[in-house]
């Protein structure tokens, strides 16, 4: 059997205890079996629960062909998109390529540079990538699946006008790629009247969520990670999750434990790292979590740290601060390079006693250490163990938490699959930008400001 995402609470085990994880287990199981039988709030956006085993397999080949034209004509891939139009690429890309993607030469990287923009909306920003593609062969892929939302739809008139002018309005349509809704939103329409190629967003498949729909996969791809092996790990993944009982199902633990601690008072989450490729997993995992679970004033708030780096920033808090936290640590059991502390002559920085030892073994003993000094320090450590940095260990990842999530959601008593709460900024900054159909709302802000 090919080796699996795994979890493990053992450390926590001093604050929790077996009947609490009894109790517990009933509630999970009951949450999981409103997922599945999908009668639950929320139940029209469950179409990612079995995604990577029935997606459409025509368009899957459209995205490795898709993928292999930008490769062959372009030296840039503009990546437009913001929250789950974004961060599952980023992540993927992230992990799965050279930590260096954008600044090794073409002859390691072998596909075009991928930079991500519509995640913000700084001038700035898009200024300086503008500079960075300068005169080169570049293609678009904007995501958004409403279609309509501000920051994407921004930058995408932006470098549309750009290729325009370089390729001229039919070669620049060819260099353009839109992955949105099949048939409403402003991208849509202006995908069709523009000739775009398109691909899907499924209705039923809520954007944090949505990784490994074309969304995600067509930016994968591109960047020469294997899709394929992505989604045989997302499966294997579902499998277990869907069938296992909860003794043998750690996304079902989990989703669990995070409830008894939540519960315990425990009201924000830390998922840690220990390697940077991870970082963009978290944000995922930030998004996926906090989207979900955070309404009706209710959730553990997610938060991420990067280690050992932050030790020397949020190190203090972690150990010694508010009593509010606990902590999810992402190992990643058995990364694929690594290196070796050689032996000096004279023993100037005192650095010797490590020499022989690699950078891995230096790495787990600091994630060791602070796993204990954390759990003294009264901040429960809980663990989700990574085999491999690789496409089927990071399908898996992806599903594991994505499971966990609609159950915990359901534990919590909320529609995990909603994000009403994010209009409200959206509608303020319409009316203060002078938006047609807000001025009544306008006149209000303005006299606030
Ligand atoms: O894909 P889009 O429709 O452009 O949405 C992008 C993101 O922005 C919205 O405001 C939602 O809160 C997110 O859930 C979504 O992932």
């Amino acid at each position: 059997m090919a080796s699996q995402v795994r979890f493990d609470y053992s450390l926590a085990s001093n604050v929790i205890s077996e009947d609490e994880i009894k109790s517990m287990e009933k509630i999970t199981n009951d949450a999981k079996d409103v997922l599945l039988s999908k009668s639950g709030a929320g139940s029209d956006f469950l179409g990612w629960i079995d995604l990577p085993v029935d997606y459409d397999k025509d368009e899957f080949a459209r995205i490795q062909k898709a993928a292999q034209k930008i490769q062959s004509d372009s030296e840039v891939l503009l990546v437009i998109g913001i929250g789950g139009s974004y961060l599952g690429a980023r992540a993927a890309i992230e992990f799965l390529r050279h930590g260096f993607y954008n600044s090794v030469s073409k002859e390691i990287r072998k596909t075009p540079e991928i930079y991500y923009c519509g995640n913000s909306l700084s001038g700035t920003y898009l200024k300086q990538l503008i500079e960075v593609v300068g005169d080169r062969d570049f293609s678009v892929n904007i995501i958004s699946k409403s279609g309509t939302t501000t920051e994407p739809a921004v930058a995408f008139r932006i470098f549309k006008e750009m290729l325009e002018n370089k390729y001229g309005k039919e070669e620049a349509a060819k260099r353009i790629y839109a992955t949105t809704d099949k048939a409403k939103g402003a991208l849509k329409n202006l995908a069709t009247e523009e000739g775009y190629e398109t691909f899907v967003v499924p209705d039923d498949v809520g954007g944090r969520f949505s990784v490994l729909t074309a969304v995600g996969l067509l930016p994968i791809a591109v960047s020469g990670a294997d899709i394929t092996k992505l989604m045989e790990g997302a499966a294997d993944m579902r499998q277990t999750c869907l069938n296992k009982d909860f003794a043998e199902n750690d996304s079902l633990k989990y989703a669990a434990i995070r409830n008894i601690l939540l519960r315990k008072g425990k009201s924000v989450e830390i998922l840690c790292n220990y390697e940077p490729s991870l970082h963009y997993v978290s944000e995922w995992w930030k998004q996926l979590f906090g989207e979900s679970e955070g309404k009706d004033q209710k959730g553990l708030f997610p938060a991420s740290v990067d280690l050992t780096t932050d030790l020397h920033s949020m190190g203090q808090f972690i150990q010694d601060g508010s009593r509010i936290m606990f902590e999810t640590v992402m190992e990643l059991e058995n990364p694929s390079l690594d290196v070796t502390i050689n032996e000096e002559p004279v023993d100037l920085d005192g650095l010797n006693y490590l020499s022989g030892k690699t950078l891995d073994f230096i790495n787990k003993s600091a994630m060791k250490g602070t796993q204990l000094a954390h759990t003294d320090g009264n901040v429960p450590n809980l663990s989700v163990k990574l085999p491999k940095q690789d496409e089927f260990s990071l399908g898996q990842l992806f599903y594991f938490f994505e499971f966990a999530c609609g159950v915990s959601g359901y534990i919590l008593g909320v529609n995990p699959f909603n994000q009403p709460g994010v209009e409200s900024y959206k509608a303020n900054m319409f009316a203060l930008l002078g938006k047609p159909g807000y001025e009544a709302q306008r006149e209000e802000l303005m006299k606030r400001l």
